[in-house]
């Protein structure tokens, strides 16, 4: 395996695999992702990324290949030691926010920290700073449905780095946004992103996004290509 932060090699994955109608996803997917680096992954819908997605991310499993984080090897792991290393290693950010309602922005980000075993005072100072640095420091108090989606989004954002992971994983983070809060939204999480040094894979139909990343691939057929 190489070096690089996230590594897959020889990544295969079918529904319903060996019934009739067994749907083969992944096909042999080889992706190394460099310290630092942003990766568009384009694809078609239903290419099969929220499955690249997932499986890169340690919430599913391959029924071939290897997934390694930091030249670890995590393909063999047991359920919970694979969820340990999803906590500490992986950040996610989806299409909807998926933010606690009854919660506010604030305690949103604190929760997974405190889940990590975080001091309560240690978890609130980051938060209220991660806040700070994607512009919406004082939206801290409000709940989620007091938000507008680009903030709601902002907050997602924070909440994935909140445990410093190594990889951020975003599947079409800005896909519900209208194409000017996209934008926006879309450059508060590169500059987060580059600020922390952070690797990440992110998902979008946006061809514009796609170009301000390091480098674009695409799923096609089950297999990746540069874009
Ligand atoms: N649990 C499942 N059981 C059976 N088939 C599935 C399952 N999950 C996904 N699929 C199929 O696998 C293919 C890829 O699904 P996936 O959700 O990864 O695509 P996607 O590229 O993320 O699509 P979209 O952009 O529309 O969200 C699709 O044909 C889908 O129907």
């Amino acid at each position: 395996m190489s070096d690089g932060v996230l590594t897959l090699s020889g990544i295969e994955k079918s529904y319903n695999l060996g019934l009739p109608g067994e749907v083969r996803v992944l096909r042999g997917i080889d992706l190394s992702i460099a310290r630092g680096e942003v990766v568009a992954l384009v694809a078609p819908s239903g290419a099969g990324k929220s499955t690249l997605l997932h499986i890169a991310g340690l919430l599913d499993t391959a029924d071939r290949g290897r997934v390694a984080i930091e030249g670890e090897d995590l393909t063999e792991l047991s359920d919970n030691r694979r969820t340990a290393a999803r906590r500490a290693d992986v950040g996610f950010v989806y299409q909807f926010h998926h933010l606690l309602p009854e919660f506010s922005a604030l305690e949103n980000i604190v929760l997974p920290q405190l889940a990590n075993g975080v001091s309560q005072t240690a978890a609130r100072a980051r938060a209220q700073e991660l806040l700070g640095s994607v512009g919406i420091a004082g939206r801290a108090d409000h709940r989620p449905a007091a938000l507008s989606g680009g903030e709601q989004q902002r907050v997602a954002f924070c909440r994935a780095l909140a445990n410093t992971p190594k990889l951020l994983l975003a599947d079409e983070p800005t896909g519900n946004l209208d194409p000017a809060t996209s934008d926006q939204v879309f450059a508060a999480l590169m500059t987060l992103v580059r600020a922390t040094g952070l690797s990440a894979l992110i998902a979008t139909h946006n061809l514009e996004l796609a170009a301000r990343m390091d480098r674009q691939i695409r799923l096609e057929a089950g297999r990746l290509a540069p874009g």
